[in-house]
C-alpha cells in the first residue's frame, strides 16, 4: 500500500516481542493464509523512502499444505529464480532478490 503496484516478499512488520521468524510466519498466515517453515537467512537491508527507513530482513521459506490466498494485496505470483529481475520489486528489496538469483545460478 505504500509502495502501490512494485513487488515485495510476503511479510510484514515486527511486534513487540516477536522474532523475526515468528513475525513471518504470522503475516504469511494473516496475509496469505498459508503455513511455511523457515529455512536460511538471506539479507538484511536498510532502505531509506520518502515515508521513513524499512529493515527488511529475508528468509527462504518451505510452503506446508495449501497454496498461497490472496488477501489485501492485488496479485500473488511464484517467480522462477532467474526470472527475478524481471520484476519491478520494491527499492529494499533489490540486494534480496540478486542473493537468491545468485544463489540459484545454475
Ligand atoms: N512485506 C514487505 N514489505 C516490504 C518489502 N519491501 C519493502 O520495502 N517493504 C516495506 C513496505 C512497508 O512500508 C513495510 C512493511 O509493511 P507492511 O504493510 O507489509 O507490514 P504490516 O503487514 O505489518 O502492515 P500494517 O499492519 O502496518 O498495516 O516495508 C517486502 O519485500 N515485503
Amino acid at each position: 500500500m505504500s509502495l502501490p503496484g512494485m513487488w515485495e516478499f510476503p511479510g510484514g512488520k515486527i511486534e513487540l516481542n516477536e522474532t523475526p521468524e515468528q513475525a513471518l510466519l504470522r503475516e504469511l498466515e494473516e496475509e496469505l493464509l498459508c503455513s511455511a517453515e523457515i529455512g536460511e537467512f538471506i539479507e538484511t537491508t536498510e532502505h531509506e523512502y520518502d515515508f521513513g527507513i524499512v529493515i527488511l530482513t529475508t528468509y527462504y521459506c518451505s510452503l506446508i499444505g495449501d497454496e498461497p490466498r490472496l488477501t489485501e494485496h492485488s496479485e500473488i505470483r511464484w517467480v522462477d529464480a532467474a526470472e527475478l529481475d524481471q520484476l519491478e520489486w520494491a527499492p529494499a528489496d533489490i540486494p534480496a532478490v540478486e542473493r537468491v538469483m545468485k544463489d540459484f545460478q545454475g
